[in-house]
């Protein structure tokens, strides 16, 4: 009877469960962020990415609605207009925006939520959610900076210039959030990331 009991009691809690937290990755562009998330999701496949929305066009081998959920400027005033977004900005020319539903439903289903976004984003973040865990990566130094912009191959020499133009003043930033990470050795990184959000 007793085990019958306690059998139930846990499914009520699962019906109910705590608040999942929100995490913030930010940092420049090509500094890493996207490469450690995504080998912080294959050891933590429990953790769920935020897919966003951007204006920006799809690169080679980007995938709409796994990458990004890419969309026209029209369509993404908008979303605005509408409240959709939990955060939004203008970067390098384009509008980056995190979908305000998805996120809120998987919080309220107590799962982990990772956003990977840039500056102006993780900043309203820290603004209406104090409680998110914020942790800004910086690279190793300026001039690999550079060298993964560059090594990356994805991006035009104007759409450099301005990404680095970013860096310089986001770099800036780095100790308005919780946790700073050097990328520098890769794994270093992902560790130190991980123990940040399971101690
Ligand atoms: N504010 C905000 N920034 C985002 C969002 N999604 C991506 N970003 C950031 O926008 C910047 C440009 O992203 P992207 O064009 O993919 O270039 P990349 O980071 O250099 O690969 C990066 O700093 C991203 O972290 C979002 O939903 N909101
Ligand atoms: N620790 C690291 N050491 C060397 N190269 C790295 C490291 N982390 C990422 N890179 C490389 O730097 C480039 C930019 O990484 P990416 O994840 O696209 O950055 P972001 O998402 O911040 O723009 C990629 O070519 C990636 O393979």
């Amino acid at each position: 009877m007793m085990q019958v009991l306690s059998i139930q009691n846990g499914a009520t809690t699962k019906e109910c469960p705590p608040l999942g937290r929100l995490i913030v990755l930010t940092g420049p562009s090509g500094v890493g962020k996207g490469t450690l998330m995504r080998s912080l999701l294959q050891r933590h496949p429990e953790l769920y990415y935020s897919v966003s929305v951007t204006t920006r066009s799809p690169r080679p081998g980007e995938i709409d609605g796994k990458n990004y959920y890419f969309i026209s400027r029209n369509k993404f005033e908008q979303l605005v207009a509408q409240g959709e977004f939990l955060e939004w900005a203008e970067f390098a020319g384009n509008y980056y925006g995190t979908p305000r539903e998805a996120v809120l439903k998987q919080i309220r289903a107590g799962k982990t939520v990772v956003l990977e976004i840039e500056l102006e984003g993780a900043r309203q973040i820290r603004a209406s959610f104090p409680s998110a865990l914020s942790i800004f990566i910086l690279p190793p130094s300026f001039e690999e900076l550079e060298q993964r912009i560059r090594n990356r191959g994805q991006d035009s020499e104007e759409a450099i210039a301005r990404r680095l133009q970013c860096a310089q003043e986001e770099i800036k930033a780095a100790e308005e959030f919780d946790i700073q990470i050097v990328n520098d050795d890769l794994e270093t990184a992902v560790n130190a990331i991980a123990a940040a959000l399971f101690g």
